[in-house]
């Protein structure tokens, strides 16, 4: 790690053989700290230097599947990975969709939470070898990854509270995306596999970072050294599954995705102001300094003390038994 003049942390990045050496800038955790601060819920990149609109267009070369996003009046919005010829396999135009539906959702002032699906009973199965194949070169596959790292940051810091419907499976890329939401619910059959070991490769779209945060760092070796397949009882053990649902009764998903809508529901309940805020403390906590994080959390508690809620409330004298 290399200080810069500009108070940047260089993060030396080496690979042996015939690229060498390349050096991927991402800003001091303190501009981290400031995003956060000024917009918390709308935290854009902590990548510099990387040409989005040249990496959108070449995305947009590998086309198939779509992102599908439905907000629905109950302030939880449903997003669905949706190329079940691929088993949901992200083709690059569906990475830069998903991109637009973070977007979209980083404007939806009304929602409360948010479920991540794929479509027709599997989850996904990662990035589509045929993209991957296709951008195999070392400078495409560092824009991929600082593109698909960015989108899925921002999905995490969304200020929803997320949950990943994992039905059928969670294969690398796939397996990431999970961590990028607050909660994991697993169908039984339901598998989250880190494969990237057996692709010659490592998590790329930041979920061993996040990964380690979830379920700390023994098990997170374990589970990409043994390119471990984690069942829903193995998910729960290592706390990498928040829960089990009892799943498709007619094989549509739509009974997997009302349960997951109604465990969210015990936590989304409320206005969306106060759940909004929660997410917003949380977030804070576990990604900034504890001197930020404090400020942060002050900052926050000011846009609800006095608020609607807290007014109803303190006339309701509600009583918490
Ligand atoms: C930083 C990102 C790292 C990554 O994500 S690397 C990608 C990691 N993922 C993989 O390697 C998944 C490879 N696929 C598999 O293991 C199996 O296809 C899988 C998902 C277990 C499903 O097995 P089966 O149920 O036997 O079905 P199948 O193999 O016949 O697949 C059905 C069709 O889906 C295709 N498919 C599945 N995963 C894909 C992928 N990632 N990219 C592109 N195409 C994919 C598969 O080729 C097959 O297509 P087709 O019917 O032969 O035309």
């Amino acid at each position: 790690m290399v200080l810069s003049a500009a108070g940047q942390h260089l993060l030396r990045v080496s690979r042996p053989g015939a690229w060498g050496q390349h050096l991927l800038r991402v800003s001091r955790p303190g501009a981290w700290g400031q995003h956060l601060l000024r917009g918390i819920g709308s935290v854009s990149t902590t990548a510099k230097g990387f040409q989005e609109k040249e990496i959108r267009e070449k995305l947009q070369a590998f086309p198939g599947g779509s992102i599908d996003l439905v907000k629905q009046e109950s302030g939880i919005a449903v997003l669905t990975v949706n190329n079940p010829a691929r088993m949901n396999a992200f083709s690059g135009s569906m990475m830069v969709e998903l991109e637009e539906r973070v977007s979209q959702l980083e404007e939806w002032t009304e929602g409360k939470g948010l479920i991540v699906q794929g479509a027709a009973g599997t989850f996904c199965s990662g990035s589509d070898l045929n993209a991957v194949r296709a951008i195999s070169n070392p400078q495409d596959g560092m824009k991929m990854c600082m593109f698909m790292q960015n989108v899925l940051t921002r999905l995490l810091r969304l200020p929803l509270l997320s949950v990943a419907l994992v039905e059928g499976s969670a294969l690398g890329g796939g397996a990431e995306l999970t961590t990028a939401c607050d909660f994991r619910l697993m169908v039984p059959g339901g598998m989250i596999r880190f494969v990237h070991k057996h692709m010659g490769l490592v998590p790329g779209w930041g979920g061993a970072a996040r990964l380690v945060r979830i379920v700390g760092s023994q098990n997170a070796l374990k589970m990409l050294g043994g390119a471990l397949k984690v069942d829903p009882e193995m998910g729960l053990q290592i706390g990498l599954a928040d829960g089990v649902l009892e799943g498709s009764l007619d094989g549509s998903g739509a009974n997997a995705l009302l349960e997951a809508e109604q465990w969210l529901g015990c936590y989304t309940t409320g206005p969306a102001s106060v759940i909004r805020a929660i997410k917003n403390v949380v977030v804070s906590g576990r990604e900034l300094p504890l001197e930020v994080a404090l400020r942060t959390e002050r900052d926050v508690f000011g846009t609800v003390w006095g608020g609607p809620a807290n007014l109803q409330a303190l006339a309701s004298k509600a009583k918490h038994k």
